[in-house]
């Protein structure tokens, strides 16, 4: 079902979510909330010591870091239920302090700095927004986050002021308002006749890619790669991944076909951003697997969500596909959003010294087909 477009008003908070993302880029506070419940909060990972004293002057409660439960378990926090763990700051936990724990680079260097106090209540909206934000900023997964003082006025000092619901609403909503921006024809090596068409997030962020293959007919179902970007596997030819193969396979399988699709999704490192990638690929250095270095950055396994690739094949004329992954979440996602999947094509690769690992793993933890 395609969901419905969502209004102007809504579209404009989705910008206003990708501004606020710039500004946490830059270390600035941004304000989230609206006139019932609102914070304050800066990135753990880009705000200096002025960045953060700027944020408390507008603070009417004591500062907070905002973890990941993922993030929190790894600090061994008492897991409180909630999937953003608040931890009080203090004299001892100063933002120092706070943003050496909240990077997974000094877990093993570090030594014991716990233990923390768990607090039990549920977060607040805006400490659990401000987390999403760090995500969407692909940032670390956490945050400073204070309830701003009442009388407070942050948009006369410049602050950003987002809703809490529209950082969390923000990927389907930028999903289903897709633009397409630019198309052109551009011959591959594998695929000669092939057209790129790039489509624009409602938000302003990342473009996704379409690369069509051929013309192949609307009314059957189209041979399809969905395929994340990977920065280091796709260009780089790294060996730790199956990336550039599967891309470069996929092309010259659809060419061979006489036409397909192949998007290209801005969801570089699952969905986690290259820099949180490459501190994922550092605890890998260190022996933990695939899943359980994302999970000890502060992520899910997997973070992607499916809508943007069936939005695009919707608005390309497809909606039925055969599926080019072993994935079974990717069937099972595509299908979640109305794409009609009548058959997965397996699609792996011969396993070199530097990625046996992490198939092994992607086999036995992440359940695919190989
Ligand atoms: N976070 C993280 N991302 C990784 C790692 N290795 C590869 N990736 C990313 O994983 C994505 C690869 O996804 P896909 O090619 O769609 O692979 P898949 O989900 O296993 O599914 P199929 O290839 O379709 O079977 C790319 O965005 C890579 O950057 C890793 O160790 N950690
Ligand atoms: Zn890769």
């Amino acid at each position: 079902m395609t969901p419905a477009p969502p209004s102007e008003q809504r579209l404009r908070a989705v910008r206003e979510v990708d501004r606020a993302a710039a500004d946490l880029r830059r270390g600035l506070p941004v304000c989230i909330g609206d006139k019932v419940s609102a914070g304050v909060a800066v990135s753990v990972e880009t705000a200096s010591a002025a960045d953060f004293r700027e944020m408390t002057m507008f603070a009417g409660g004591p500062a907070q870091l905002a973890l990941t439960a993922r993030r929190a378990n790894v600090l061994h926090i008492l897991p409180s239920g909630h999937p953003v763990q608040l931890v009080p700051l203090d004299e001892r936990l100063n933002r120092d302090l706070a943003a050496e724990i909240a990077d997974p680079e000094h877990d093993l260097s570090g030594g014991l700095r716990g233990p923390f106090p768990q607090v039990k209540d549920s977060p607040p909206a805006f400490a659990v927004a401000a987390v999403q934000l760090c995500k969407i900023a692909r940032l670390l997964p956490a945050a400073i986050v204070a309830p701003l003082a009442a009388g407070a006025d942050p948009d006369s000092h410049g602050l950003m002021t987002v809703a809490a619901g529209a950082i969390m609403a923000r990927e389907a909503d930028a999903a289903a308002e897709l633009k397409r921006v630019a198309a052109a024809r551009v011959p591959l090596w594998d695929a000669e006749n092939t057209r790129l068409t790039a489509f624009r997030p409602a938000d302003g962020g990342l473009e996704h890619l379409a690369i069509v293959v051929g013309d192949p007919p609307r009314d059957r179902p189209v041979l399809t790669r969905v395929h994340s970007e990977c920065f280091t596997g796709d260009l780089l030819g790294s060996m730790k991944c199956d990336c550039g193969e599967q891309l470069r396979g996929a092309l010259a399988a659809i060419a061979a076909e006489g036409g397909g699709i192949l998007l290209y999704m801005a969801q570089e490192g699952r969905g986690i951003g290259l820099i949180n990638k490459l501190r994922a690929y550092a605890l890998q250095d260190q022996g933990f697997d695939t899943v359980d270095a994302n999970l000890r950055v502060g992520f899910e396994t997997d973070e992607r969500l499916f809508a943007p690739a069936a939005e695009m094949l919707k608005r390309l004329g497809f909606s039925a596909v055969r599926l080019m992954t072993n994935n079974p979440e990717k069937v099972a996602g595509l299908a979640a959003e109305g794409i009609e999947v009548v058959e997965r094509v397996p699609h792996s690769f011969p396993a070199n010294p530097h990625n046996a690992d992490y198939l092994a793993t992607k086999k036995s933890r992440t359940g695919h087909f190989l």
